[in-house]
C-alpha cells in the first residue's frame, strides 16, 4: 500500500493512505539518501510503500519513493550528519512581522536564499496587521514591494482578527506547505486560524505521549479541510541549512541572478569589480540596498540571524 508520512517520532511513522486511514508503521530494511548521512531515514512528506504486519493494526515500511526535494538540518553533535526535516514540499511560507518581535530583513533574506538553494518556492506572510497605524502600513507596503518586485508573493494578515486568512487558505489549497518563522511572529496562531479543529494539535501530541513514545522536535504535517497539508516545524525557525559556495551565492538572489551575466568578468563577486552589472543596478536603485547588504553579510559569513 502507498501512503504519505504525516508524523514521525523517530521509530514510528504515521502513514496516511488515500482512503484517509492512518497506520502506525515501523521501518524494515535500510533507507539511505544518496550523498548524505542522516540521523533519520524518513521524514514527513515522504511517500512510502508499506505492508500490514500479520494480525496487527501496525505496518512495516518497505519502500521510499524518490523525493522531489527535502530540507535538512545539521545535527548538533554529529557535525557530518543531518536530520531531514521534511520532504516533497510545494512551497515554503515564512511568517514575519514588523510589529514586535520585528523580523529583520537579514532573517528574511537568509530564508529566501535557502529556499532558492532548495528550489522551493517561497512566500512571505506579514502578520499582526491589526497592530499597524497608517504610518506602519506605509512601511509595510515598502517592505512588501521590496520582495514583490523580486518575485516573492507577499500577504498581509492578522491571525488574531482573521483578516485575509482566506487568501492564505487559497494559497495552501492542494499543496504541501512548510511554515517557518521565528518565535513570537504568530506562526501557531496562524496555523490555528487555518485549521478548524483547534484541538487538533494538542490532541495529537497527547495521543502520542499516551503511548509512551518520545517526541522531540520532529516536524508534523496537518491536513487542511480544503486539501493540502501544512508542515509545522517546532523549534526550527529557519528552513534548515545548506552549504552554499560563495561563488554560487548570487544565483540565489533572483535580482542578481537576472543581471550577473552582464558583468564584465564571468567570475565577478559583485563586490568591487569594474563593469559589475549588479553594482550598477544597486547604484540605479534597481537592486535594494538591504538585499545587497544581506548578500554581503552572507558572503562574508556573518551570522546575523536575529
Ligand atoms: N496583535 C496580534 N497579535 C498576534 C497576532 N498573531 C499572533 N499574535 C500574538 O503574538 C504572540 C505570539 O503568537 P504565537 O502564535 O504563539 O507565535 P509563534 O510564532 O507560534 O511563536 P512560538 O510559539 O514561540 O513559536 C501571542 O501573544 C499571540 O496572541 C496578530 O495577528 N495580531
Ligand atoms: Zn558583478
Amino acid at each position: 500500500m502507498q501512503g504519505l508520512i504525516i508524523k514521525s517520532t523517530g521509530s514510528w511513522y504515521s502513514v496516511l493512505t488515500n482512503d484517509g486511514q492512518r497506520t502506525e508503521c515501523r521501518i524494515k530494511g535500510i533507507f539511505r539518501t544518496k550523498g548524505i548521512t542522516t540521523t533519520n531515514p524518513l521524514a514527513v512528506g515522504d511517500v512510502v510503500d508499506f505492508e500490514m504486519e500479520p494480525d496487527q493494526d501496525t505496518g512495516v515500511i518497505v519502500n521510499l519513493h524518490p523525493r522531489k526535494n527535502y530540507i535538512i538540518r545539521k545535527s548538533i553533535n554529529l557535525s557530518k550528519q543531518g536530520q531531514i526535516i521534511a520532504a516533497n514540499l510545494d512551497q515554503a511560507l515564512l511568517v514575519v512581522t514588523l510589529a514586535s518581535p520585528r523580523t529583520s530583513l537579514g532573517f528574511i533574506d537568509r530564508f529566501l536564499v535557502t529556499a532558492e538553494a532548495y528550489s522551493i518556492p517561497a512566500k512571505l506572510v506579514f502578520n499582526k496587521l491589526d497592530l499597524f497605524s497608517d504610518e506602519g502600513l506605509e512601511v509595510l507596503a515598502d517592505y512588501k514591494s521590496i520582495y514583490e518586485n523580486i518575485g516573492y508573493p507577499c500577504y498581509e494578515v492578522s491571525a488574531l482578527e482573521g483578516t485575509n486568512i482566506n487568501q492564505v487558505k487559497e494559497l495552501l489549497k492542494g499543496k504541501v506547505t512548510l511554515f517557518s518563522g521565528h518565535s513570537g511572529v504568530g506562526k501557531s496562531s496562524l496555523i490555528n486560524a487555518l485549521l478548524p479543529d483547534l484541538d487538533l494539535r494538542t490532541h495529537q501530541v497527547s495521543d502520542w505521549s499516551d503511548k509512551g513514545m518520545h517526541t522531540t522536535t520532529f516536524a508534523e504535517m496537518f491536513e487542511l479541510p480544503e486539501g493540502g497539508f501544512i508542515i509545522d516545524t517546532p523549534g526550527i525557525r529557519e528552513l534548515g541549512v545548506i552549504d552554499i559556495e560563495k561563488q554560487e551565492l548570487s544565483h540565489f538572489f533572483p535580482e542578481m541572478r537576472d543581471r550577473m551575466h552582464q558583468c564584465r568578468f564571468h567570475n565577478c563577486r559583485h563586490i568591487n569589480e569594474p563593469g559589475c552589472a549588479v553594482l550598477k543596478a544597486l547604484e540605479n536603485g534597481e537592486i535594494e540596498l538591504s538585499r545587497y547588504e544581506s548578500y554581503l553579510s552572507i558572503y562574508h559569513g556573518n551570522d546575523t540571524r536575529a
